[in-house]
């Protein structure tokens, strides 16, 4: 495992520990069993009659990351997200928010959590067709007994933010789907959460306004500065908008890292296969290929830091007639010239 704290130096806004929701009759006997806990997903069916759609799962989300979760169909992405709002009850374990932990708040509790912390975008929009833009927008707020000129106000400000400026009076269905989609980012965004749960927002859009719609997010998050929590099963997707990714398989953790950790060493053959045809200097940067310094090798070329993407540092490289330094806090960590970089480029780095 390949973990990264964001700000570890602040406390997690999401903590998951052995994490669990087993699906199917006497689920609960599942997680406590070394030996039913053991067996693969098809042998656990055939013994029990269960699924364990999330087993054992460990993760932290720190305040303002982009956090994804990814895996094929199946692997438990959405009852993950779920549980963490208990939208999906989980069978056991621990989720701790802002240090509350939410699987023994009651129903109270709970609604207060999800109306006012919380705000979750899923791939099918929801909007209520007979309401418009401001009125889909403002809803959570009504809800919330928040005053119609404020609640208006507020609309107006989201949607303003997602790009909607001069449509709140429109229909949904007056509404291309890219743009449906704004509004319910709108309407996440209104009744300002701590916390966006995204549930592949945007697979049901074609795929130059996923794009668009990627880079909202992205967008947004500058903005806003919300945490983040994405599920996809788009590699792309996740590479773009992820500071970290989770990769789940058979509802079990596979690896957690940045990207570049994902590409560069990936936990086995699962994730290998999802990082294959990853441009690897897009992704790679300096650290994962540079060489120990030799004693021949002058230390008068220029100096890079070691996040520095491989594609951006390729010209420099290149140009340079001495071998660049890779340098981090007046360190010297390592050595880059022509070959590590070509090496890259031409697809042949696999280390
Ligand atoms: N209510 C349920 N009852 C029984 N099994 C379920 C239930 N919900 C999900 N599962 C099973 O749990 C596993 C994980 O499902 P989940 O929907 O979380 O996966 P996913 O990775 O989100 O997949 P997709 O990308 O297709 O949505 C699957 O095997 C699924 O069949």
């Amino acid at each position: 495992m390949h973990g990264t704290q964001v700000h570890d130096t602040q406390q997690p806004v999401i903590s998951v520990r052995n994490l669990w929701k087993v699906f199917g009759p006497k689920a609960a006997r599942v997680p406590g069993s070394a030996e039913l806990g053991a067996l693969s997903r098809r042998e656990l069916l055939d013994r029990t009659g269960c699924t364990a759609a999330v087993r054992d799962i460990d993760f932290d989300v720190a305040a303002g990351e982009v956090f994804v979760v990814m895996g094929l169909s199946g692997s438990g992405k959405s009852t993950l997200v779920r549980c963490l709002t208990r939208l999906i009850e989980p069978t056991a374990g621990e989720v701790v928010f802002e240090g509350e932990d939410i699987l023994t708040a009651g129903p109270k509790r709970l609604r207060d959590l999800r109306r006012n912390k919380f705000s979750m975008v899923f791939q099918h929009f929801g909007l209520l067709p007979h309401r418009t833009v401001v009125d889909n927008v403002s809803y959570g707020l009504e809800i919330r007994g928040v005053s119609k000129a404020e609640r208006t106000k507020r609309a107006g400000e989201v949607i303003e933010l997602v790009g909607l400026d001069g449509y709140g009076g429109s229909y949904p269905d007056q509404l291309s789907g890219g743009m449906q989609q704004r509004v319910g980012l709108a309407r996440a965004l209104a009744g300002d959460p701590d916390v966006l749960l995204f549930d592949e927002p945007f697979s049901a859009l074609d795929p130059l306004i996923r794009r668009d719609m990627q880079s909202e997010v992205i967008r947004l998050h500058h903005e806003v500065g919300k945490t983040m929590v994405f599920v996809t099963h788009d590699l792309s997707e996740a590479l773009k908008l992820g500071d970290r990714i989770l990769i789940m398989r058979d509802g079990a953790l596979v690896q957690i890292g940045t990207g570049d950790e994902l590409v560069a060493a990936p936990a086995d053959d699962y994730v290998r296969d999802f990082v294959r045809d990853v441009p690897r200097s897009h992704v790679l940067t300096l650290k994962w290929i540079m060489r120990p310094k030799r004693d021949d090798d002058p230390l008068d070329g220029p100096e890079l830091g070691p996040d520095v993407v491989v594609r951006e540092a390729t010209r420099s490289v290149l140009a340079a007639e001495k071998p660049v330094k890779v340098v981090k806090d007046g360190e010297l960590l390592g050595i880059v010239g022509d070959e590590e970089i070509l090496s890259v480029i031409a697809g042949g780095s696999d280390s």
